[in-house]
């Protein structure tokens, strides 16, 4: 095992599962290497010059904010990388609640872009790919009536409807059944979402296994390493 820890990404509606998916997948680390990974959000605020215009064009999006907040996402999500997500690699690993593909997902929707156009200006200002994006699927009213099961649920009626998450949904499945023609999401998987929640832990840790992105326990303990 090299010193590299993976950086994953979970993608999915609101109410598929990511947060209790990252949550287990942080406990099995912590629990089996010692190691606590890093957690972080699609969008980070660290490009602090770029947070009105985030906050704009993901709010009150319009044709005239659509360019300055594709830029504002690009810078943020490049400070994330240089400032988080490389710097802890070598320590840890790095799980992302959402990254690329929901980016996508939002201009195609709110804009009308298509996925192709935006990955293209957000691919010409990132420098590294998650080794992996794994994708959340569960019908979109089963995700609907999870998510407005969460207690304190902020609802938004521009985005939280029906017609809305169908058409985020099948931009996520136009793009999860074309990875080849998006590098910077790193291999995508899809997860049925349907099962029990340690099903789907147990999933998302054969496809890290089956990847190497896991150490070999056993290895670990003929090699007397501790990560921790
Ligand atoms: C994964 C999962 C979550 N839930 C509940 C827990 C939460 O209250 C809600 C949403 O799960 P959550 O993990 O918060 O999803 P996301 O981060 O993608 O929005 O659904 C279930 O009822 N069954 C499940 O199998």
């Amino acid at each position: 095992m090299n010193d590299r820890y993976p950086f994953i990404v979970i993608e999915g509606l609101d109410g598929t599962g990511k947060t209790t998916l990252r949550k287990g997948l942080f406990r099995l680390w912590e629990g089996l290497y010692g190691v606590t990974p890093l957690c972080v959000l699609t969008t980070n605020f660290l490009a602090v010059d770029q947070a009105a215009a985030i906050v704009t064009g993901k709010y009150q999006p319009n044709a005239g904010n659509r360019d300055a907040y594709l830029s504002a996402i690009a810078a943020d999500k490049r400070a994330t990388l240089e400032r988080l997500v490389l710097p802890q690699r070598p320590a840890r690993p790095v799980i992302a609640d959402r990254w690329l593909l929901s980016e996508l997902a939002f201009f195609a929707v709110k804009h009308d872009m298509k996925v192709s156009k935006t990955y293209e200006a957000l691919a010409t200002r990132l420098t590294a790919a998650p080794d992996l994006t794994l994708v959340l699927d569960l019908e979109t009213d089963a995700s609907m009536s999870r998510a407005h099961a969460r207690q304190g649920d902020a609802v938004r009626a521009d985005w939280d409807v029906h017609n809305v998450q169908s058409r985020v949904r099948e931009t996520y499945e136009s793009v999860v059944t074309k990875p080849d023609g998006f590098p910077l999401l790193g291999d995508v998987v899809r997860l049925d979402a349907r099962r029990p929640r340690c099903e789907v832990l147990l999933a998302a840790w054969d496809v890290l296994r089956e990847r190497h992105l896991v150490p070999s326990l056993t290895a670990q303990v003929e090699g007397g390493e501790n990560h921790g």
